[in-house]
Order: structure tokens, then C-alpha cells, then sequence
């Protein structure tokens, strides 16, 4: 019959002390490694699992049916929150004193780290039992099994081998401690051998020097972990010297049957313990990659010498100390990384809360470093990238908490002044700015390269240094940052943790250096603006006394200026009379008195508008004017009086006059073509943009502020409309939004008084009706304009042709001028009567626009055929 794997499995689960025992007698090494690996990361989360099937009293695995058959179907393994629960990671403190006092990422070895532990009462029996065991020696049974006389003498107990060998795999899984695993390994070996005493060693290795260290010492039967655990005075044997030692060189195992007829047995310990050695078992501990990791030694059988059977148990539980020490170091150097992760993060957060300031962010990188890494006091000190013979330029220094008040003290005492500093040492310092290199100078009395500065006149001694360079994101170095006097407690000098923690703080102090520099200099710049802003303003604004005289003459009425008319004509008006006919339209529409608004400030503004137009062929001020006085006439006597409330009505006039504001006499699309700043700051909508905060500037200048009556919500509703007025004056945004406008005309669906959207539609229309409005004056005033915008389009295009050496457009290709009417009449049905037949519609007060545009049409659509039948003549 042939079973297949889902019925083997059935079965073994259906029979637990088989599959159990089956285990014990056939699981290999490399499976067990491969069980505990896997073992390892589900330790947390496992935990609980496994505690609760132990604390049913059953010491074996489940054997439920229930139980058995999940086994079967074991779930695929999700992370829980346990996994991730900090309480399983003992990351606190981030930074701790070993024992010889300096500073470690690691936990101190002496207060090991809570990890996790299984809840069951095996280990409590083991020992028990142990104890018991050692009493009343045992007799080997069947190779694995020990009988033990329990304490009455009349019945015996079996020291079950398979259950030290589960509370080993157990301990191993749940306990991330070297030292307390190893010394339950050594606890059973000297049971299972027979021995007085087993110890342990670990590898260490210092300056590319391996050598052992004492770890376990004199461990036998009852001694506890606090017993045997080497704290202080830790036994240093190089590697070869001596039977660890030697084991540990060759990695091979050492029976000696009598050490004192052993050469190599090295009789120093024994003369310090007053303990006679007689034979030794010694051991190497290896990893999984068989390295040697440690060595274990036991001393003295009962009975006997060590014999080849002992060396093989001795060997197979030396393999759990092998697998419970590489676990260790992977969780030492997971805890390593998390604390150092942490510290950086710290720090970081602390850098980059602050950063406006250089003084502040060394302050925050010198009471870190003085602190975590225990110094006296500590400095950087930053090159000058302008002058770099010069070195240093600025130096930035720390004195811990502790010497600061040492300090004080002393200096009240004797009365000095305080003149403890921290020392420039300038041959280390500047040999690390200009090499790069680390220098750690762990006693100062010794050092011979580097020169110190004279002690006494700083009030301290030098003991040792660490100086190293600070970086920028370029490699290139930016200064240098020096630890002066380790503190006695935490060492005598800088550790290699020290350097790599300073290494970190280095490269944060870099960019703290890059960022706080980069923010500075940003800083500078907005100031300078700031300078250049002011001295723009203050010449924007037009004098007091060009105002003055605007202000005190009297403003003659609307009407002498024919200001009421479409058909009005500005070259009538001198430059002078444009202004006061700019304050009488303000005045006529009652904005003055609605608004508060001085006249001395209407005028001043009204003035500093002109000032701010170029003197260009089209967009200049007259055009602003012109724009201005369309509105006046729009609202006036075409109608949207009763559409548009005050605010609108303040809102436009002043968008009219402003909407053009610093032209350059080129469109949008040339700011592009040279890359102008402003086409960089608005990619779209460019020069409307900026005349909008041109007008924004000018309505805020000292003398100008004609809306400073207005409370913050009134201010900030025109100014919306504004912005809102003098964007609509792109054609761009005009062919965007005419759609929309035709409809509400055509769909009748019109309710301007109470439709805002509707009423910002009809606004941008207006807007365009109004900058475009020359195309609806009487023939001859429409004939001189087209002229002005034709030469401002072929100047363009002139710079287009001659400085960027791009063909213009036909509009602006001053070859193509005598396509002028017909390229008029083009503009007129594109982009003129669609708008004004809508807007004639819209209020019947606005129909002589539409006539004036179609009259105009007529005349350019007879030149152009007079044109066309000249040239075919
Ligand atoms: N072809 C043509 N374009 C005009 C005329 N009047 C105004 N424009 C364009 O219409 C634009 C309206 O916005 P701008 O004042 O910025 O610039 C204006 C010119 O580009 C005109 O008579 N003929
Ligand atoms: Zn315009």
C-alpha cells in the first residue's frame, strides 16, 4: 500500500508521541538550525502560542485531534501588531555605558535586554530535577535516558535527555541571551558528563586581534547565572596561548586526561583560584558559518577522564551555543542599527525644526555630541570658501553642563574671568579640513604628530580628541568637528562607536551647514528685494506736487471733456487734462464720496498710473485712459449701471486704468520666446498678470492707497475683482469664456442682479469690450489706433526677426503692412462684433458700440478690396 504525504501526515499527527520520539532520533543538525532560524522571526508573535500549550501542564507538544489536525493545515502566517510591538525590541536607552565605562549602542552586557520569554513551568522541573540528579548520581540507561534516585531513595526518576534537549531548543528560540542559554548548555553538559566545572569564552577582537574573553566561569550543578557570569576582572587569553586559546587557533578538540603533564596547560589560573585541574575537555564554539565564535571547557570528571562519548555530547550541545550566539549577534546588530536609526532620527528632527539660523543648528549638532558621545567640550569649526588660506572663519563651540558649572564655581571662587575654552588646536584641525582624515588622539600626553595648545593657558588639560571632517553633499569639506576630553566615567578616550556616531552627526551637520547657508542666503535676497522694492516704489509714485496741482485745480465736468460720448476723442486732451478727466470720472460715478476716498489721493494715484505706463506705441497711457473712459460711457449711459454694484463698478474703473500697467509693448507669447522671468513666474495669462501686481503695488504705495477706507473684507472683494478684471483682459482667457457668455445672452436665462457667476462672465466681457473698444469710435479715430497697434505688433516683430532671428507672425511682419484692412476686418468679425452683438443685446444702451464696429468694419473691408483690386490692376 502506498500512502501518500496527506495520510502520513494524518497519522503523525494523530500520533504525537511517535512523531515526537521519531524527532529526537532522526531531526539533524542542519534541521534543527534551519527550524530555529525560522524560529527566530516568529519568536514574538509565537510566544503567546507556545506558552499556552505549555501551561496546560503537558509538557509535550498538543495531541488534541483538534490541535493535531491544524498542524495539517498550518496557516499561512500573517504579521501581526505584535510583530511590530516595540515591546519585543528593547530599544531604550538609545545609548549606554558598557562596562569599561564608554559609550555603546549596545545594551550594558551586565543588564541584558528583556527579551522574550516562554512561560512554563519545564524549566522549573528541569532543575529541580538537576538538583536532585546531582545528589544522587545517575546511571546511564538505554544511551539518551538517566535514572535518578529521587531524595526518598526509594524511587526513581528519569532525567529525560529529550527534555533538556526541548528546554534548550525552547531557551534557544525565546532567549536572545548568550549568556544565560550558554550557561544552561554548560549546566546540562556538566550533568550529562559528570563534570566539577564547565566554563566559556567568546572571540573577541580589537585592533584585527582576536584574543578570548571570560564569559561563564566555574560552572557546576547549583550555581546560578549571577554566580558564574565574569563581570569584572574578565580573564583576556590570546589566541594559542593555552588550551582555550589553543582550541580556539586551530578550532580542534582538546582531551587532555592530565593537565599537569600537559605543557600547553597553563597552571596560572590554577595558582590563582587555588583549584586543582586534573583533565579538561575543551571545546571550539562555531557559527554557522564555522566560525569560531567561542570555546568551552569542562574540568574534572567524578570518575575518570573525559571519554569519547562525553566529547560527543559535549559537541552536540556546544552546537546550540553556536546557534544561540549567532542569534544573538544578528539581534545585537538589528538592535544596533534600530538605536542608531533612532539617535539620527532624533537629531534630524531636531536639525530641521531650526534652521534659519546657522548659530542655532551647531548649537543643537554640540549638545548632542557633547552628551551622547560624553565630552568634555566640543567645537566646529567652519572654513571660508572665499579666502580657504585663511582656514577658519567661524567657530562654534560647546561646553557640557557638567564643566560648565565645574567652571563657574572655580571661577567665583578665585575671581577670574571664565577663560575656559575649547582650544582651535590648529595643527590636528586644520590636518583634518585639509587631508579629510579622522584624527582620535586617545592619549594626548603620548601623542607625538600633533602639537597641543598650551594647557594652562586654557585652564584644562588636554587628555583625548576626536576631530573629523564635515562634508557637503559634494564631498567637499566644509570644516571640521572636534570632541575635546572623553568624560573619566564614560572611558579614557573616543571608541570606533564614538567615530562612527560623530561620522553621522557630521553628515547632518553638513546639510544643516548647506541648508541654514542656502536659507540665509535666501534671507539676504528677499531682503535686498525688499531695498530694490522700496526705491521702485517710492519712484513709481508720482510726486506730491504733480498731484498737488491736479488736486487744486478745479475739475471741469464730464461733459466739457465729452466723457459721456463712445465716440470720444482723447487727442483732444493734453497729458495733463487726461488726469483730471481720470479723477472727474471717479468723481461722476460717485466712487469718491461712496468709498471715502481723499481726492488728493485719487489724483496722486491717478498720476502714478500714468507714470507707470511706457511710453510704447499702443499700450501706453492713453490706451489705459481710453479703456477707462469706454467703462465710464459702458456703465454711464450703455446700461450696466443697474448690473453691477458699487464695489464692481470701483473694481473696473480701477481695472481699466491699471489693466495694461508696465507694458513692454510685446505680447505673451514673446515674453516666452525670451525666456522672460516673467513668463518663468506665469506661464500663463503673463503680462496680465503683472499689471495686475503692478496695479496691486501702486494701489498699496505710500500716498496712493485710495482703498484704505475700505474695511479688510471690502478690501479684499475689490481687489478679487480686480484681479479677476485685469486677467480678463487676455484674449486668451476671452475666447475661453465667450461661449459661456453667448449662451446666457442667447438662453435668455439671464438674471445678472442676482447671478454672481453670470455677472463675473458679463464682467471679463466687459473688460474685452472695453480694451478693444477703438474698433467701435468713428472711423478716422479707429484708423490712427489700428496704425499704433500695427507699428507696436512690427516692432515686435522686427526684434523677432532681426535679434531672434524667427519670422513673425503675419500681424506683426511689417513686409505684410498693406494686409492691414483686410487682416482688420479678420479681427473684427473673429473677436469684435461676436462681443459687442452680445452685448447689445444684453443692454440696448450698448448698441451704438456694435454700430461703430460694423461702420469701421465697412471702411476696412473697402480699403482692403481697394487694395486687392490696386494690386491685381
Ligand atoms: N489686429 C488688431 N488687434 C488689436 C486691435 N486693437 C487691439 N488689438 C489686440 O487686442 C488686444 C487686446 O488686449 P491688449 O490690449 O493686451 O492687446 C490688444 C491687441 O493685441 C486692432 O485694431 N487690430
Ligand atoms: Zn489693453
Amino acid at each position: 500500500m502506498v500512502l501518500d504525504e496527506h495520510q502520513i501526515e494524518a497519522w503523525l499527527d494523530d500520533h504525537p508521541d511517535f512523531t515526537f520520539d521519531y524527532f529526537l532520533r532522526k531531526a539533524t543538525q542542519s534541521m534543527i538550525n534551519t527550524w530555529l532560524a525560522d524560529r527566530v522571526i516568529r519568536i514574538a508573535a509565537d510566544e503567546r502560542k507556545i506558552s499556552d500549550a505549555f501551561t496546560t501542564g503537558d509538557d509535550r507538544p498538543p495531541s488534541s485531534a483538534s490541535e493535531a489536525s491544524a498542524g495539517r493545515k498550518t496557516p499561512i502566517r500573517k504579521i501581526s501588531h505584535e510583530d511590530i510591538n516595540p515591546n519585543y525590541l528593547p530599544l531604550k536607552p538609545m545609548v549606554s555605558t558598557n562596562e569599561q565605562g564608554s559609550l555603546s549602542f549596545y545594551a550594558p552586557e551586565n543588564q541584558s535586554p528583556p527579551t522574550p520569554r516562554r512561560n512554563n513551568n519545564l524549566g522549573r522541573k528541569l532543575k529541580a530535577r538537576r538538583i536532585s540528579h546531582w545528589h544522587n548520581p545517575p546511571q546511564i540507561k538505554n544511551g539518551t535516558d538517566v535514572e535518578v534516585e529521587e531524595g526518598d531513595g526509594n524511587s526513581t526518576a528519569v532525567i529525560d535527555e529529550r527534555d533538556m534537549i526541548m528546554e534548550l531548543v525552547m531557551d534557544i528560540a525565546m532567549d536572545l541571551d548568550v549568556t544565560s542559554v550558554s550557561h544552561r548548555i554548560l549546566q546540562n553538559v556538566s550533568i550529562l558528563l559528570e563534570a566539577d566545572r564547565c566554563s566559556l569564552f567568546l572571540v573577541r577582537e580589537k585592533a584585527g586581534e582576536k584574543f578570548l574573553v571570560s564569559r561563564l566561569f566555574d560552572v557546576n550543578k547549583e550555581s546560578t547565572l549571577e554566580d558564574n557570569v565574569v563581570k569584572q576582572n574578565e580573564i583576556r587569553i590570546k589566541f594559542g596561548q593555552g588550551i582555550a586559546g589553543l582550541v580556539a587557533l586551530t578550532g580542534n578538540t582538546l582531551n587532555i586526561p592530565d593537565a599537569y603533564k600537559d605543557k600547553r596547560f597553563n597552571q596560572n589560573v590554577d595558582q590563582k583560584t587555588g583549584y586543582k585541574t586534573k583533565c579538561i575537555l575543551c571545546m571550539p564554539i562555531k557559527d554557522q558559518g564555522k566560525r569560531i565564535v567561542g570555546v568551552a571547557q569542562v574540568i574534572n570528571k567524578n570518575q575518570g577522564v573525559f571519554t569519547l562519548k562525553d566529547e560527543k555530547i559535549f559537541a552536540s550541545y556546544l552546537g546550540f551555543c553556536g546557534i544561540a550566539i549567532h542569534n544573538a549577534q544578528i539581534f545585537e546588530k538589528i538592535q544596533l542599527e534600530n538605536r542608531r536609526n533612532e539617535i539620527l532620527l532624533d537629531l534630524a528632527r531636531c536639525l530641521f525644526e531650526e534652521q534659519s539660523s546657522l548659530s542655532i543648528v551647531m548649537e543643537t549638532i554640540l549638545t548632542h555630541s557633547t552628551s551622547l558621545l560624553s565630552c568634555e567640550r566640543a567645537s566646529v569649526l567652519l572654513a571660508d570658501p572665499a579666502h580657504p588660506e585663511n582656514l577658519f572663519k567661524k567657530t562654534f563651540e560647546h561646553v557640557s553642563d557638567q564643566v560648565a558649572l565645574e567652571s563657574k564655581l572655580e571661577n567665583l571662587q578665585n575671581g577670574n574671568s571664565n577663560k575656559r575654552k575649547v582650544p582651535f588646536n590648529i595643527a590636528i584641525t586644520s590636518f583634518v579640513q585639509q587631508t579629510g582624515q579622522i584624527v582620535n588622539v586617545r592619549d594626548a600626553e603620548k601623542e607625538t604628530k600633533f602639537q597641543f595648545v598650551e594647557d594652562e593657558e586654557l585652564g584644562f588639560t588636554t587628555r583625548s580628541l576626536l576631530c573629523i571632517p564635515i562634508r557637503d553633499s559634494l564631498r567637499q569639506v566644509l570644516g571640521v568637528i572636534q570632541l575635546v576630553n572623553k568624560m573619566p566615567k564614560a572611558g579614557p578616550y573616543f571608541t570606533q562607536s564614538d567615530v562612527q556616531i560623530l561620522e553621522a552627526f557630521a553628515i547632518f551637520c553638513g546639510l544643516g551647514i548647506s541648508n541654514t547657508r542656502m536659507y540665509e542666503e535666501t534671507a539676504r535676497l528677499a531682503a535686498k528685494q525688499q531695498v530694490i522694492l522700496e526705491v521702485l516704489s517710492y519712484h513709481a509714485v508720482a510726486p506730491p506736487t504733480e498731484s498737488l496741482q491736479l488736486t487744486q485745480s478745479e475739475i471741469p465736468s464730464a461733459k466739457s471733456f465729452d466723457l459721456l460720448s463712445y465716440g470720444f476723442d482723447d487727442s483732444l486732451l493734453s497729458d495733463y487734462d487726461t488726469m483730471r478727466a481720470t479723477v472727474r470720472m471717479f468723481i461722476d460715478m460717485n466712487i469718491p464720496e461712496k468709498f471715502h476716498i481723499n481726492i488728493g489721493t485719487l489724483s496722486r494715484w491717478v498720476a502714478s498710473v500714468k507714470r507707470n505706463y511706457r511710453p510704447v506705441r499702443y499700450h501706453n497711457w492713453r490706451h489705459a485712459f481710453n479703456v477707462c473712459q469706454s467703462a465710464f460711457c459702458m456703465i454711464k449711459i450703455g446700461g450696466l449701471l443697474n448690473v453691477f454694484n458699487d464695489y464692481e463698478q470701483l473694481a473696473l474703473l480701477i481695472s481699466c486704468l491699471s489693466h495694461d500697467l508696465d507694458h513692454r509693448g510685446t505680447n505673451n507669447a514673446f515674453q516666452a520666446k525670451i525666456e522672460h522671468p516673467l513668463a518663468r513666474l506665469y506661464s500663463t495669462s503673463t503680462m496680465e498678470h503683472h499689471h495686475y501686481n503692478q496695479c496691486l503695488m501702486l494701489l498699496q504705495s505710500d500716498g496712493c492707497e485710495i482703498l484704505s477706507h475700505l474695511s479688510s473684507t471690502e478690501y479684499a472683494r475689490v481687489i478679487k475683482l480686480v484681479q479677476h478684471a485685469i486677467i480678463s483682459t487676455d484674449l486668451a482667457v476671452y475666447f475661453k469664456n465667450r461661449t459661456a457668455f453667448f449662451n446666457i445672452v442667447k438662453s435668455g436665462a439671464r438674471d445678472w442682479a442676482n447671478n454672481e457667476i453670470q455677472r463675473d462672465v458679463l464682467r471679463g466681457m466687459v473688460m474685452t469690450a472695453t480694451d478693444v473698444s477703438a474698433i467701435t469710435k468713428p472711423w478716422l479715430i479707429e484708423l490712427k489706433v489700428a496704425e499704433q497697434v500695427a507699428e507696436e505688433f512690427f516692432e515686435q516683430g522686427d526684434i523677432e526677426k532681426n535679434k531672434l532671428m524667427q519670422e513673425p507672425i503675419d500681424m506683426m511682419n511689417r513686409k505684410l503692412k498693406h494686409k492691414l484692412p483686410n487682416m482688420q476686418v479678420g479681427f473684427i468679425d473673429s473677436i469684435c462684433l461676436p462681443l459687442y452683438e452680445a452685448l447689445s443685446k444684453t443692454s440696448k444702451g450698448l448698441k451704438p458700440m456694435l454700430d461703430g464696429c460694423l461702420d469701421n468694419r465697412r471702411h476696412w473691408k473697402e480699403m482692403s478690396q481697394k487694395n486687392e483690386a490696386g494690386t491685381s490692376m
